[in-house]
């Protein structure tokens, strides 16, 4: 966004927004809203890499989206403008008032700028939004608070999607989310035994190492292959009955049979199974597919009809 700059007035809004969640997406709305009333664009300047991902490299921060997958929802929802800003130590530097100047006025021309009541910005996090109000007098713009009540109304909060993915609660990080949470990634070659036990798994590479993977077991899930919705049940672990010992993610999907090697997937997780086992034999492993896949199937049909 270095480059960017934009000319005609507009109202911004400034986070990380990791997830888009539907306390994001609120926010968003209300921007749209104030940019359609006012004859103003709409702007949402966003960070990456996460600020503690250049700050506290080790805390290690686990994120719900990668950055195309953010810039990919973020787009859906109407934007005029969408920014993301490389987020280095010399730009968490700057002071709140060289950011206000350098930032939301000489590149992004704000009239108006909407943020939480808890909102800090600049050096050390230490502007609020009163001190944004004073730089607004100054430079010529509006300040529009998303009171408590609006935000505690929707009491959604990244942290609590990241626990809930964490402890495999994929039902509450969706209903958070409000969309269902997904894993994008490659399909590479794996040791080739699903097909001989009639499972073919689809092992999905995923290449962000920031990436939240959620905790082990088996989920069903929900695919587009070459525009078509597939359904499928998917684990995440190390294949303990067959001596694994690194971590996977495999898919296999319903009525399919395609070769799908170095296709790049979007998986979407609508429900959590149950946890990996190590079974005693690959025979026990291929029956508890098959229940697997009826669990699934049942769900599936529960969920479309
Ligand atoms: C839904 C699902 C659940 C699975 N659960 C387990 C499990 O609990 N324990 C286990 O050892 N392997 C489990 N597997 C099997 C392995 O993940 C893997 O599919 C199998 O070892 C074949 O690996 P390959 O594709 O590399 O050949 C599961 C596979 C699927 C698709
Ligand atoms: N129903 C299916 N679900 C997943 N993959 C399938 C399916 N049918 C065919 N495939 C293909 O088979 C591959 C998986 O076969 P598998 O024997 O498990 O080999 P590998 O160990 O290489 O993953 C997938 O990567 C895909 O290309």
């Amino acid at each position: 966004m270095e480059k960017y700059s934009i000319n005609q007035p507009s109202v911004v809004t400034i986070g990380t927004f990791d997830g888009v969640h539907i306390g994001h997406q609120k926010i968003i709305k209300q921007l749209v809203n104030t940019s359609k009333l006012e004859g103003l664009k709409s702007v949402v300047l966003t960070f990456f890499p996460h600020p503690r991902m250049v700050l506290q490299k080790e805390s290690n921060i686990k994120l719900i989206n990668t950055i195309n997958e953010r810039y990919t929802i973020l787009n859906s929802l109407g934007l005029d403008f969408l920014l993301i800003k490389t987020f280095t130590k010399e730009f968490s530097r700057l002071s709140a008032e060289e950011f206000v100047k350098q930032i939301l006025v000489d590149k992004l021309n704000a009239k108006k700028v909407i943020i939480g009541y808890d909102h800090r910005f600049g050096r050390n996090r230490n502007a609020d939004i009163n001190n944004l109000k004073v730089f607004g007098e100054t430079y010529g713009f509006a300040v529009e608070e998303i009171a408590a009540q609006d935000i505690d109304d929707v009491s959604v909060s990244s942290t609590k999607i990241r626990k809930a993915l964490i402890e495999g609660d994929i039902t509450t990080a969706n209903n958070y989310l409000g969309y269902n949470f997904m894993l994008n990634g490659t399909v590479t070659k794996g040791k080739g035994l699903g097909k001989t036990i009639n499972f073919p798994t689809a092992n999905i590479l995923i290449s962000e190492d920031y990436k939240i993977i959620p905790k082990q077991g088996s989920y069903v899930v929900k695919s587009v292959i070459e525009n078509t919705t597939v359904y499928g049940m998917m684990n995440i672990g190390v294949n303990p009955t067959v001596n694994g010992n690194t971590q996977t993610i495999e898919v296999h999907f319903f009525n399919f049979n395609n070769d799908i090697y170095n296709k790049n997937l979007q998986i979407e997780l609508l429900k959590r199974i149950r946890d990996e086992q190590k079974f005693e034999s690959v025979e026990a492993l291929t029956q508890q597919l098959k229940k697997d896949k009826e669990t699934s199937l049942q769900f599936i049909a529960a969920q479309n009809a």
